[in-house]
């Protein structure tokens, strides 16, 4: 059943911070994929992306294989790459709601912090053409699109409110 709330988007969409945030207001558990697989492999993104971007991406599909397979009731971050690979996508359904956060790429230009994201290390004009690469797959996925273009609290109150009835029930029962 679909009892996650899954985040995709852009990198520097919000998903992270929006994730993070609506886990504590719901009171559901909160999972950065990023993260799990930085705990999981000890290595940070950037380390693993030395190896390669074929090595990040295979421990990417390990990770939402096994975080779909095993949370529930949970908020679920995604990577900005997720959605490049389809089994990630099918996995992640399964048990998940997906939200596409869709901000304007000139807002994340003004504030993406490139430190820790390897493919933006050649400059930030690389978001365009992920942009470009990537804004089908993120619409064609998702469940449900929301514009991440005033307020955090204004994504936050949207999403809420447009729970679907698998996510809502537990909570309230
Ligand atoms: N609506 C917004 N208003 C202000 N800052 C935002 C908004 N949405 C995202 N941000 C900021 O953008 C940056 C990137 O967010 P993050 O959660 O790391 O994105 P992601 O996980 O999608 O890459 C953070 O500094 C976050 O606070
Ligand atoms: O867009 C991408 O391909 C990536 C986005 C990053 O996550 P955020 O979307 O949280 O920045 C991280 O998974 C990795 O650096 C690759
Ligand atoms: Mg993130």
């Amino acid at each position: 059943m679909k009892t996650n709330i899954v985040l995709i988007g852009m990198t520097g969409s919000g998903k992270s911070t929006i994730g993070e945030k609506l886990s504590q207001q719901l009171g559901m558990p909160f999972k950065d994929i990023d993260l799990f697989i930085e705990h999981t492999t000890k290595q940070s993104i950037p380390e693993l992306f030395e190896v390669s971007e074929a090595h990040f991406r295979a421990i990417e599909t390990k990770a939402c294989k096994k975080i779909a397979a095993t949370e529930n009731h949970t908020v679920i971050s995604c990577g900005g790459g997720v959605v490049l690979n389809p089994e990630n996508i099918q996995a992640l359904r399964k048990t998940g709601w997906i939200v596409f956060i869709d901000r304007p790429i000139e807002h994340i230009i003004k504030d993406i912090e490139i430190g820790h994201r390897p493919l933006l290390k050649e400059g930030k004009g690389k978001l365009y053409q992920f942009h470009e690469q990537r804004l089908n797959l993120y619409q064609s996925f998702a469940d449900f699109r929301v514009d991440n273009q005033s307020g955090l609290e204004d994504v936050l109150n949207t999403i809420k409110n447009n729970l679907p009835k698998t996510i809502t029930h537990k909570r309230r029962g």
